[in-house]
């Protein structure tokens, strides 16, 4: 299959209005889609399933999954100039966000003092806020807007989840939540922004370094705990130090963290329960965060800030053909393999409009216009595809 016929099969299942999910992993070339015979919804049971899962940020909520076992499979290779031609046809839609600009300024820099006033009185020591920011739409078809996340944003996981009856979503996210291949678990611990200036050799601020410091700390306790509280973890976790990664027209800053399964831990149920949502999306500690975003924010996240990806897969692996004492050393096994992502720079289509949903993370030191204008920032990586 070719690349323009694997497109025009998505466009097909989308004009029948039957479910399926697009996708390509972060600096990828290989694009994959999962396309479901009929649109009957599936929720997620116990994470035991397999297949391409979409989860809101609200685990209070169901997760919804396209099953391997009632999927069609096709992938397709890609080169980013493939999509070179992928024009904007609607070149108006910063201006009308403009002329809304000046109220949602008001309310989110509001938002974001109420935040500071509740961590200073104790509530939590810091909170993610975000906003829902409405553009009129385009006359652009998902797919093509699709490729222009592509051509966009290599490092990035870029997605188009499309069922019938949970919604159109796509997105071009730099924050991996969990990857499993076999034993080996791999996760991030990504916050702090800036704008990215032609060099990621950038320095950063206390409140940036203390805010990620945050995740980082939650992440490797939320792992020691869900996942290692019968052996000594210590010895199996490795953390990086703080880097500074691109992302788009931003700078992050990312810990890597990485462990050893064993056999009795290979449940993700609780793994997933312990991690989401991390406070690079949600806060700390995290219930508390979660219950202020929930009455605060002033509209549903739904599935921003929730994750998703593809959920106990089954790959072939080839062994190391160096490895000793192995008499047929290119013998191939199996493993099972889950890639979930954190959704985020992301944007919901219903219809004539278009939701992009922008936050970020507040503690004591922070700067409400300074935050208004990140998220400025943040939706610009959307709007520019639009
Ligand atoms: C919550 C978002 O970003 C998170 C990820 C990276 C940096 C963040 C920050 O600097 O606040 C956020 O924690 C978003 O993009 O909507």
């Amino acid at each position: 299959m070719n690349l323009d016929q694997f497109f025009e099969k998505i466009k097909k299942q989308y004009d029948r209005k039957l479910p399926f999910v697009v996708y390509k992993k972060p600096s990828s070339s290989k694009l994959k889609c999962m396309l479901q015979a009929t649109d009957v919804l599936h929720a997620v049971v116990d994470f035991t399933e397999s297949g391409f899962v979409f989860a809101p940020f609200d685990s209070s909520q169901d997760a919804f999954i396209v099953p391997i076992e009632h999927a069609e499979i096709v992938s397709v290779e890609f080169d980013k100039n493939d999509f070179s031609k992928t024009e904007r046809k609607n070149h108006k839609t910063s201006d009308m966000v403009d002329s809304h600009r000046e109220s949602e300024k008001l309310a989110h820099i509001n938002q974001v003092k109420n935040g500071i006033t509740a961590i200073e009185e104790g509530c939590f020591s810091k909170v993610v806020l975000s906003r829902r920011e409405l553009v009129a739409n385009v006359e652009n078809h998902p797919i093509e807007i699709f490729k222009r996340l592509l051509q966009r944003y290599p490092p990035a996981f870029v997605y188009c989840w499309y069922h019938p009856k949970v919604g159109l979503w796509l997105g071009a996210t730099p924050e991996t939540l969990l990857n499993i291949k076999g034993h080996q678990l791999h996760t991030m611990s990504l916050a702090g922004t800036q704008a990215f200036e032609g060099t990621v050799d950038v320095v950063w601020k206390e409140k940036e370094k203390e805010e990620q410091q945050i995740v980082t700390d939650f992440i490797v306790e939320s792992l020691r705990e869900s996942v290692g509280n019968h052996r000594s973890t210590t010895d199996l976790m490795t953390v990086t130090d703080q880097k500074t990664v691109r992302a788009g027209n931003l700078l992050h800053l990312q810990t890597e963290i990485s462990m050893r399964l064993t056999p009795e831990n290979k449940d993700l149920k609780p793994i997933l329960e312990a991690l989401h949502p991390t406070p690079a999306v949600c806060g700390f500690p995290k219930d508390k965060a979660k219950a202020y975003i929930v009455e605060n924010e002033g509209y549903p996240r739904e599935f921003y800030a929730g994750f998703m990806g593809e959920l106990h897969l089954k790959e072939t692996i080839s062994r190391n053909p160096n490895r000793r004492n192995v008499e047929n050393n290119a013998y191939r096994v199996q493993k099972s393999v889950s890639n979930l992502y954190v959704n985020l720079r992301c944007m919901q289509i219903k219809g004539e409009d278009v939701f992009i949903y922008v936050g970020g993370g507040i503690t004591k030191d922070s700067n409400p216009t300074a935050e208004w204008e990140e998220t400025v920032h943040k939706s610009k990586i959307i709007k520019s595809v639009l």
